[in-house]
C-alpha cells in the first residue's frame, strides 16, 4: 500500500539534523569521509547503502556512541559539543532510538521498558508514568494487556512496537530507527510502515530510518539518502534515485525486487 508522503516544500523546510564534513574511522579504516547530510523537520528520511558502507556507523556517530575524527553535527539547531551539560541533557530528551532487534530490557515488562527513559529523565509520580505508558502503548497499536508482558512473551512485531513506544516515551522530535522492519513478515512490515507514517502525520515526528526494505522506501519515505564511497552518494525522492546513474543505485532501485513493488515507477514527490 502506498501511504502518501507529507508535503515538503523547499521554502518551509527546517533543518533538524545537519551533518557537515564528518569523518569517522577505526584505526586505518576510514568508514565515512567528509560526509554531509541534512534532515528536515517532519520528514521520514530512508537511509540505504550496500552492506558495510557505514549506515550504522553514521547513525551511531550522530548519536555520539562513536567519536568522529572531524566535522560538525548540529541537532535541533544546537552543536552538541558547544553547549553546556544541562542543555545536552535537554537535547538528549528530544531524541528517540529504536535499535535493531528492538533491544528491550528482557527483565522488564513492556510498561517498565517504556517508563525506563521517563525514570532517567523525568521526575513524575508513578500514577502519571502509568498513564503515559498506557498512552504510548495505545499510540503504537498494542493491546493494553501488552503492558505487563515481558519481551519473551511478545511476537517480533509486538517487540518492534514496544521498542517504538519506548523510543517515543519522552515525546522526541527526532527518532532514529535501525532497520525497523527487519525480521517482520511483509504484512507486519507494511503495518509498521503505516504506523511510522501516521506518527509523522499526527505528531509531526521526524524519522531517520536505516533500512534495506524497498517497500518502506517506496511507501513511506519522503526522501532517501544513499550511502556509498564513504559519503552520501545521492539524496532525494524516489524519482531522483531512479534518475541517478550510479551503478549500485540503479541496480537497487531498478532491480527485480524493486520492480515487483506495487506502485513502482510512480513519480512521488517529483
Ligand atoms: N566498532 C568498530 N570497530 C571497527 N570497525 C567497525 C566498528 N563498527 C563498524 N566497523 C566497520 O565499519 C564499516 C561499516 O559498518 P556498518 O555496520 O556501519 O555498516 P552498515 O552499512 O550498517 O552495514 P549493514 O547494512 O550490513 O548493517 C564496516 O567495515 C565495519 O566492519
Amino acid at each position: 500500500m502506498i501511504v502518501e508522503a507529507a508535503p515538503q516544500t523547499s521554502q518551509k523546510r527546517e533543518t533538524i539534523l545537519s551533518v557537515r564534513d564528518v569523518t569517522v574511522g577505526f584505526g586505518d579504516h576510514i568508514v565515512l569521509d567528509k560526509l554531509n547530510l541534512d534532515i528536515y523537520r517532519g520528514e521520514i528520511l530512508g537511509f540505504v547503502g550496500a552492506s558495510g558502507t557505514g549506515k550504522s556507523v553514521l547513525m551511531r556517530t550522530v548519536l555520539r556512541l562513536i567519536p568522529r575524527r572531524s566535522g560538525k553535527i548540529e541537532m535541533l539547531g544546537s552543536d552538541y559539543d558547544a553547549i553546556p551539560a544541562d542543555e545536552r541533557y535537554l537535547l538528549d530528551m528530544k531524541l528517540g532510538v529504536l535499535f535493531q532487534q528492538g533491544a528491550l530490557f528482557s527483565a522488564l515488562t513492556v510498561k517498565e521498558n517504556i517508563q525506563f527513559p521517563m525514570r532517567e529523565y523525568l521526575d513524575l509520580p508513578p500514577s502519571l508514568m502509568d498513564e503515559l505508558a498506557r498512552l504510548k502503548i495505545e499510540l503504537v497499536g498494542l493491546a493494553p494487556e501488552a503492558a505487563d508482558k515481558y519481551p519473551s512473551e511478545l511476537s517480533g512485531g509486538m517487540i518492534k512496537r514496544a521498542a517504538l513506544a519506548r523510543a517515543l516515551a519522552l515525546d522526541p522530535a527526532l527518532v532514529f530507527l535501525d532497520e525497523p522492519t527487519s525480521g517482520l513478515d511483509p504484512i507486519g512490515a507494511a503495518e509498521f510502515d503505516q504506523l511510522i507514517a501516521k506518527l509523522r502525520d499526527t505528531l509531526g515526528l521526524t524519522v531517520y530510518m536505516v533500512t534495506h526494505d524497498l517497500d518502506s522506501l517506496f511507501s513511506v519515505c519522503d526522501r532517501i539518502a544513499v550511502l556509498g564511497k564513504k559519503r552520501v552518494l545521492v539524496e532525494g525522492t524516489i524519482k531522483d534515485m531512479l534518475d541517478c546513474p550510479d551503478e549500485w543505485v540503479q541496480s537497487y532501485f531498478r532491480g527485480k525486487r524493486a520492480r515487483s513493488i506495487p506502485g513502482f515507477g510512480i513519480e512521488r514527490n517529483a
